[in-house]
């Protein structure tokens, strides 16, 4: 089955959804997808503030077409014992005593809201704790975009990752992926001897984390351009070559902002833009803001180079002395 096409703006021609074994319906590749092509962009369907509860859910339901209200209709839906009692502290009302209906919209709600928001495309990816595709707001276009972080081979499934739990372990992981109601069998979460060899490292991640967190509290720059490089080193290690590198990147590049040395913070600078721009797009505030940033180190180093290249200024008695010798 094609994805619906209502948005010329990206590339979903390249997309197919389909069953994915034990996981439901899945998105994947019908072509070879290179990195960087915008997958979707698509807006909100539903969810659309931080504040929004359960009691919003169904009234937004109501307002949608007729067409809208069949496709959401579509959606996978779990309802978590955890995300079940929230959803009756937020509704004041038991679950059974909600209508068939309703109770569906609110399943279909908790197992596929990104944050607190519904995405029609969006809520088909499956998840991976090393994902293909990158998703984030874009608010230029008042959209969320899902970009490929790597090239993606015609046929493979293309996967975002549910949660923040990049540097966590796979017990870790799977217990915050417990509220979407299955276990992950990704290439990150397989009983393999490569699979505990890089959760080891997420492991480590974890704790240089924190260290990062403490080097910036007390300022201590030479660390953190050290540490933020073997944080770099193990997420490549382990495949994870998205925004969280390109944070660890941002990381090594301010340390070299803060040590004064402008070549290297160029360097690092220019692999952020190159990561974020795969990511997000060129389109996005974030990666306008970061090519500017980046124009301004080349500025900044232009002129150091101009006043050391630049001859000494001479003094009126070196001059009188020169024209006595000649
Ligand atoms: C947002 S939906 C994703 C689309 C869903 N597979 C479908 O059929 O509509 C989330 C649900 O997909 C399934 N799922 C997602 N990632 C999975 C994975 N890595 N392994 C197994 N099931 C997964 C789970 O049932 C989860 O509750």
């Amino acid at each position: 089955m094609a994805a619906h096409c209502d948005s010329a703006a990206d590339s979903r021609h390249l997309i197919d959804v389909k069953v994915s074994p034990e996981k439901g319906l899945g998105l994947f590749a019908n072509a070879d997808i290179p990195r960087g092509t915008r997958i979707i962009a698509e807006p909100a369907l539903l969810g659309k503030n931080a504040d929004y509860t359960a009691k919003d859910v169904m009234k937004e339901f109501r307002s949608l077409s007729p067409t809208q209200q069949s496709r959401y209709l579509e959606l996978h839906g779990y309802l978590s014992e955890d995300i079940k009692s929230q959803f009756e502290q937020e509704l004041g009302n038991k679950m059974q005593k909600l209508s068939a209906q309703h109770r569906k919209v609110l399943a279909i709600y908790a197992a596929n809201a990104n944050g607190r928001i519904i995405y029609l495309h969006g809520s088909i990816f499956n998840h991976s704790c090393i994902p293909n595709v990158h998703y984030e707001h874009n608010s230029n276009l008042g959209m969320e975009t899902f970009h490929a972080i790597h090239d993606i081979a015609a046929g493979e499934e293309l996967t975002i990752t549910y949660i923040h739990g990049t540097y966590r372990t796979r017990n870790q992981r799977q217990a915050k992926l417990a509220k979407w109601g299955f276990l992950c069998t990704c290439p990150a979460c397989v009983d393999t001897p490569a699979a505990s060899k890089a959760d080891l490292k997420r492991a480590q991640m974890f704790d240089l984390d924190k260290l990062i967190a403490a080097e910036y509290l007390f300022r201590d720059w030479e660390s953190v351009r050290k540490s933020a490089q073997k944080m770099a080193a193990l997420q490549r290690s382990v495949g994870l070559i998205g925004r969280d590198l390109s944070k660890a990147y941002a990381k090594v590049a301010w340390a070299c902002y803060q040590l004064g040395d402008r070549r290297m913070e160029l360097l690092w600078g220019t692999k952020v833009l190159d990561i974020d721009l795969f990511c997000l797009g060129p389109d996005n505030p974030h990666c306008v803001w970061l090519a500017g940033q980046v124009v301004d180190i080349v500025k900044a180093i232009r002129k150091e180079e101009a006043q050391e290249t630049a001859p000494e200024p001479t003094s009126k008695e070196s001059l009188d002395a020169a024209k006595q010798g000649s």
